[in-house]
């Protein structure tokens, strides 16, 4: 205190030059995890390190992800790699410190471990580093992931269990657009509705909405809609996010959900009518959320109770996510972040959902998928029995086109059929003929009795 500032400020920095003499390094810490989300700078450095490990560190971790193709290398607990970049000399270390408990984020124990990168380096190299080295790694990590890019399916069902928003496997999903039935001239209006999205960053930016697009794909089960989607992320090349409403415990939890998903992606929500709760469906959503005002803390964590209840089967099976939850999710304000996304979602009852839901800008595609119809059946036929109709099977061929429209066979159930006679292809074409018979039969003894009741 009786020293002058000025004197104070000489002070500071002999003490300053001292110290770095001492201690000349520096350290960086990476950790794992940024507050709520992955830290991306880790998973960066996570890529950068494991190219590297290979041929530095004397003690490598090897593993194989399940259904990867790829061998994932990476650095063991303080585990130190030297690299070296523009002449400057780095040292990365990887640290993991047990936790005693989890904190949780979003309502979940994350995982028990405290995961982290030391990067120390002299510290006249500061702004080397954090200018060009550290963008150098990000760049490169990239790269890697540009080479090594394999497809993922997340899901939030046990997400759960290992702390994590989604958990992911390998997408290797065999649909394609050649392999299903529907009738082709739809096949390729899909197909030229997904590119030309794809091919307009500029456009969405240029008319200010966000890059994404809706599309509802509705018909009775067995039609193909879990199929086309796989068809799509096939000839998108995107990823795919399995969002189950059902295992998502409020608004901000899908929030923070659809917040972590990356560009090039998917995100399916399947039998929407199942999973939403639409009793109040003819409420605007200012009305709900004036009905429903954000609950307190405690609610909110009752909230969590009453979702992690239903998801085991105690009470119900709706989502505590409402319906103004879904819409949000829809309009795609959270996606800010940019990279195109498509929403899809399926139902067996379209008559259930909301309007607000439907209306163009939230539904951009309503994709009904039904009952077979004969191109859609020669395509299977195709597929499973390498029959081509046109040619062969002429007769049996006719007699499906007659029974086809009154049979109500879904592509599930002719392709159910086909399976059942492997490659024998007449044998194929005579089972389906008499399942049809057999269909329409049920259908004219119905009415029958129908008739007679009246
Ligand atoms: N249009 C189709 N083209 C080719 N195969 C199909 C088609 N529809 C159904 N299939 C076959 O039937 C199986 C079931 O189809 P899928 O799960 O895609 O139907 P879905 O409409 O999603 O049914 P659900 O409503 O019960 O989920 C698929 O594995 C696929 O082999």
């Amino acid at each position: 205190d009786i020293l002058p500032p000025q004197l104070h400020h000489y002070l500071n920095l002999i003490f300053s030059h001292l110290l770095s003499a001492v201690h000349p390094n520096v350290s960086i810490l990476i950790e794992e995890f940024d507050s709520s989300y992955n830290n991306e700078l880790f998973d960066a450095a996570q890529s950068y390190l494991s190219s590297r490990c290979f041929s530095s560190a004397s003690v490598i971790r090897l593993s194989k992800p399940k259904n990867s193709r790829n061998l994932t290398f990476s650095m063991d607990a303080n585990q130190k790699l030297i690299d070296s970049f523009n002449g400057v000399t780095v040292r990365w270390t990887f640290r993991c410190i047990e936790r005693k408990s989890g904190s949780g984020y979003a309502g979940f124990v994350r995982s028990q471990d405290h995961r982290f990168f030391e990067l120390s380096f002299h510290r006249k190299h500061k702004d080397v580093i954090h200018k060009d080295y550290l963008p150098h790694v990000m760049e490169q990590a990239e790269l890697i992931k540009l080479k090594n890019r394999e497809r993922r399916l997340y899901t939030n069902r046990s997400a759960e269990d290992d702390g994590r928003l989604w958990s992911a496997v390998p997408f290797n999903h065999p649909s394609t657009f050649d392999a299903i039935a529907i009738d082709p001239s739809l096949k390729e209006d899909i197909k030229a509705d997904l590119t030309k999205f794809v091919n307009r960053r500029e456009y969405y930016s240029r008319v200010g909405r966000a890059w994404k697009r809706g599309y509802l794909l509705y018909g009775p089960p067995g039609t193909g809609k879990t199929s086309l989607i796989a068809a799509i992320a096939n000839f998108l090349e995107f990823d795919v996010y399995d969002l189950e409403l059902t295992a998502v415990t409020s608004n901000s939890q899908l929030r923070k959900l659809l917040i972590s998903t990356s560009s090039k992606s998917v995100i399916v929500v399947e039998d929407i009518d199942c999973t939403l709760d639409l009793s109040e469906r003819k409420k605007s959503s200012a009305e709900e959320e004036a009905e429903n005002p954000p609950p307190p803390p405690q609610e909110e964590e009752r909230n969590n109770r009453r979702g992690r209840r239903r998801q085991s089967g105690l009470s119900g099976s709706y989502s505590t996510v409402s319906l103004s939850g879904v819409l949000n999710f829809v309009d795609g304000l959270w996606s800010s972040c940019g990279g195109e996304r498509l929403i899809v979602f399926t139902t067996n009852h379209v008559e259930k959902l909301d309007p607000a839901l439907l209306r163009p800008g939230r539904m951009d595609r309503k994709i009904h998928l039904s009952f077979c119809e004969v191109e859609a059946f020669k395509a299977l036929a195709r597929n499973y029995l390498c029959v081509a109709c046109e040619e062969g099977e002429e007769g049996l061929m006719r007699e499906v086109e007659e029974l086809l429209p009154k049979a109500k066979m879904t592509p599930a159930d002719v392709a159910e059929v086909f399976m059942g006679c492997d490659d024998d292809a007449e044998m194929g074409m005579r089972k389906v003929v008499e399942e049809m018979k057999r269909r329409v039969g049920v259908c004219e003894m119905e009415a029958l009795i129908k008739t007679e009741c009246v």
